[in-house]
């Protein structure tokens, strides 16, 4: 059996205290810690910028998978690199070169992904998916943690895991929005790779048992 990726999404973190927070998720067995950057424009609420990440670096040894929901992310990504980003995924929507941007941050020597919005189809990745070390796939409207999983989107992370497991590509799946421990099981299921949870983990009494419940 694989082993399914947790990346437990700071968005739902005490912010006032992100250093315990990240030790919290650390002694829970996380893989990851998802960093979600909004900027007000591409998605209807803003969070953190560049200078968290280089603090939250810092203050922890996981892998700060860092997504970027911002209009200019082919303006703004060196930045978040700089700061200690090990992994940058942004928005195809957002850009008009997608292949391009991520050509430009592997070269900088870490790791890109792209993300889908809920209403963008698998076809507008497809040529992507070989140079691609990550594929977001968002369960929810991006913007704020909380809401409901999509049950719409199964079906396109299956279509994903088909694509790349045919073609042999080395991407992995990531799904993000509503992940708990029944729609954790669908998205594994369907063939994700890699879980974002947020309000889940850190609202669980235990987060221990809920990074455990998603595997
Ligand atoms: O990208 C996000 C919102 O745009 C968050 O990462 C996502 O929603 C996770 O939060 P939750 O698990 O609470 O849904």
């Amino acid at each position: 059996m694989k082993r399914i990726i947790v990346a437990p999404s700071i968005l739902s973190a005490d912010f006032a205290d992100l250093k315990t927070e990240l030790k919290r998720i650390e002694a829970a067995g996380a893989n990851w810690a998802h960093v979600d950057v909004m900027d007000g424009h591409f998605v209807p609420n803003i969070t953190i910028g560049a200078p968290v990440v280089k603090s939250l670096r810092k203050a922890t040894p996981l892998t700060l998978d860092v997504h970027l929901m911002i209009t200019d992310p082919q303006k703004y990504w060196k930045d978040f690199q700089e700061a200690g980003a090990d992994i940058i995924v942004f928005h195809v929507e957002a850009v008009k070169n997608a292949k391009g941007l991520l050509e430009e941050i592997k070269a900088s020597g870490i790791k890109a992904g792209v993300s889908i919005k809920p209403a963008t189809p698998v076809s507008e990745i497809e040529s992507l998916l070989d140079s691609l070390d990550l594929v977001l796939v968002m369960t929810v409207e991006p913007g704020f943690g909380g809401q409901s999983f999509m049950e719409t989107q199964v079906s396109k992370i299956a279509a994903l895991r088909k694509i790349i497991d045919d073609r042999k590509y080395n991407c992995i799946i990531e799904v993000d929005g509503g992940i708990n421990d029944k729609t954790a099981k669908v998205c594994v299921a369907a063939g994700a790779d890699a879980l974002v949870s947020g309000n889940y983990i850190f609202s669980a009494g235990d987060i221990k048992k809920a990074v455990e419940s998603l595997r």
